[in-house]
């Protein structure tokens, strides 16, 4: 029985990430299906692990984490020593980086590309129609973030710098839905950012939580 467990579904964006960032750093775990199609993450016992009622959850002995960035953060420091070094504790100008890359992720990258994937991919499965108007303002605003990225990408492999870290690593779970869609070419008319994604999503990792997720 593994001591770290994970509420949550396979491919839900969130849930990816802190099964990639485990599977990285070389940490056993169980996953816990929560059923969102039946409600089960607004039930009384989920909502008493995480009162947003959101997956994905992360229970390590008496810790219980929400929020699934801050969960692989977790993750890489208690695990420090094993797996992928993703936060670069050796030197600190590299740590800092990997922190204003994963920040960016957070702040300038996510609201588009996830306002994007929910319009184009999750409303979908839900009979939903997309609001191609949100689609393309979110488009426009991710490409300008992505000419950043592209820039940055021209100077260093990965956002940190010329190692994998934990910045590049949270973007690939939404990213991966973004390529099933026409606006992949957000990623792919931009060849450092393309390649970069190419790398990233190729990783043992990743493709471990897709196998895993029967995809
Ligand atoms: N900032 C949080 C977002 C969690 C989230 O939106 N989870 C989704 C599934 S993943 O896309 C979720 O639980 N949706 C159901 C709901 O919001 O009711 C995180 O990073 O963990």
């Amino acid at each position: 029985m593994a001591a770290v467990k994970v509420y949550g579904l396979p491919l839900s964006t969130c849930t990816a990430r802190v099964l990639t960032c485990l599977i990285e750093k070389g940490v056993e775990y169980e996953l816990i299906p929560i059923d969102l199609s039946v409600g089960a993450h607004k039930q009384p016992a989920f909502l008493a692990k995480q009162p947003f009622g959101q997956v994905p959850v992360l229970e390590d002995g008496d810790v219980t984490l929400f929020e699934s960035r801050a969960i692989a953060s977790y993750v890489s420091y208690k695990y420090k020593d094993q797996g992928t070094d993703l936060l670069r504790l050796g030197n600190i100008k590299e740590t800092a980086l990997v922190g204003v890359w994963a920040e960016v992720e957070s702040q300038q990258y996510n609201p588009p590309i996830s306002t994007i994937v929910y319009e184009l991919v999750i409303k979908g499965m839900y009979g939903m129609t997309t609001d191609q108007a949100v689609v393309d303002a979110q488009s426009e605003k991710l490409g300008k973030v992505l000419d950043v990225y592209e820039a940055r990408l021209t100077e260093n492999k990965y956002l940190a710098g010329n190692f994998y870290s934990l910045a590049d690593q949270n973007h690939i779970p939404y990213t991966f839905f973004l390529m099933k869609t026409p606006l992949a070419s957000l990623i792919n008319s931009r060849p450092h950012v393309k390649a970069w994604w190419e790398d990233i999503s190729s990783r043992p990792s990743f493709q471990k939580v897709l196998a895993n997720a029967n995809v």
